[in-house]
This record gives C-alpha cells, sequence and structure tokens, in this order.
C-alpha cells in the first residue's frame, strides 16, 4: 500500500472470499465492505504497530471511514445496471488469523457480534492504505456458508472456496470494470471542467 502511495495511486480496490455468517446470505453473493472488525487487533496485532513512520500518516488514525461511501453508491449502481441485485449486499467483514477455519462457537459469537462474512485478508491492507490517505473499495465473495448448526455435517474447506471463486470471476470481473470505466469518465470530465 506504500508503494502504491509512494507512486501516485490514490484509491484502491481489493477483494477476497469469505464466509457468510449473515443468515439470508448465500453462497456465490457479493458483498460491498461497509465496515470491519479487526479481530487480530483486540490483541494487539496490527500492521500499523511499532515507530509511526509520520512521512505516511498520523500516528493514530480514524477507521470510521475506513470505506469509501462514495465509492459504494458507485458499486451498487454498477451492480443494478448490470442486473446484479439478486446477489449484491453490502455488510461487516470480520478477519481472524486463519489459517484454520472457525469453530462453530466462534462464527456464532461473530455473527452476535454484528459480522455478516469472516475471512482472513483485506484489513491489514485496508490499515496501512487509510493510514496513508488511500481511498478503499472492498467487496467480499461469500464462497461458503459459516457452519453454525452443531447438527450440521458440512465442514470449510477450502476447494469449496476456489471453486465459488471461479462461478462468480467473470462478474465480479464485469463489476470492478465498469467501476472504473465509471470513475475514469467522472475524472476526465471533471478535468474538462476545470
Ligand atoms: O481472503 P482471501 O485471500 O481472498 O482468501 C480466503 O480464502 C482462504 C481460505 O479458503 C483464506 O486465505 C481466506 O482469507
Ligand atoms: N472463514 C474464514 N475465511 C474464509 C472462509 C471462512 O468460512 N471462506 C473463505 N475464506
Amino acid at each position: 500500500m506504500r508503494v502504491f502511495k509512494l507512486m501516485g495511486v490514490d484509491t484502491v480496490f481489493l477483494t477476497n472470499a469469505a464466509g457468510g455468517l449473515n443468515q439470508d446470505y448465500k453462497v456465490g453473493d457479493v458483498m460491498i465492505l461497509k465496515d470491519h472488525i479487526n479481530m487480530p487487533g483486540f490483541a494487539g496485532t496490527n500492521p500499523l504497530a511499532g515507530p509511526n513512520d509520520e512521512r505516511f500518516g498520523v500516528r493514530f488514525p480514524p477507521m470510521s471511514d475506513a470505506y469509501d461511501r462514495e465509492l459504494r453508491r458507485l458499486a451498487r449502481a454498477a451492480a443494478a445496471d448490470l442486473g446484479y441485485d439478486d446477489f449484491l449486499r453490502e455488510g461487516v467483514y470480520c478477519v481472524l488469523g486463519g489459517p484454520a477455519f472457525e469453530t462453530i462457537a466462534e462464527c456464532r459469537m461473530l455473527q452476535q457480534l454484528g459480522a455478516d462474512a469472516v475471512g482472513m485478508s483485506t484489513v491489514h491492507e485496508v490499515l496501512v492504505a487509510r493510514h496513508s490517505g488511500l481511498r478503499c473499495f472492498a467487496l467480499s465473495l461469500i464462497t461458503n456458508r459459516a457452519v453454525m448448526d452443531y447438527e450440521s455435517r458440512e465442514t470449510a474447506n477450502h476447494e469449496e472456496v476456489l471453486e465459488t471463486g471461479r462461478r462468480r470471476a467473470q462478474q465480479l470481473q464485469e463489476l470492478v470494470s465498469t467501476m472504473v470505466a465509471r470513475m475514469e469518465s467522472h475524472n476526465n470530465n471533471n478535468n474538462k471542467t476545470c
């Protein structure tokens, strides 16, 4: 993220695969991140720990605006125009350390804490990106449903994660490229009026 910043990048798009905790979510849904829960952060694991490099950002950066409101609006509009409303969601992503998938009790707890999806990535990058002042937009592909029921015989597995990723790859590419095209056209129009 810091190399991007030094290269003059101002906006980053992040994607991940995640387990669905929200019981309304289906495998194959695409969730716009509106917020995150940094579970490793509760135990003191944060990429911003240690001496602060003032060249990039302040010691205590805010995170209440981590996921750019305007980019989220753009994503909803692009998804609606592409006919993706059926599988588009917006919710809270919770990061855990992994690499083990969660226990049933952990999934139940995360859902009660307000998380809609759980994964093992993205948040670290967002913390560093926001510290550097980069605008962030992130999507989770719900690749599997988190196991929440002691009667269930299902288990999370990486094969299912990869398979769901393959199934939605084309539509995710379409969504991101539509957003980028609209951002470019917006920027070009603004430059003309300046
Ligand atoms: O977050 P990404 O890298 O998309 O992948 C998710 O899928 C993998 C587990 O199947 C983990 O790496 C988890 O974080
Ligand atoms: N849990 C954690 N990470 C994940 C999952 C999950 O169920 N699915 C994809 N990445």
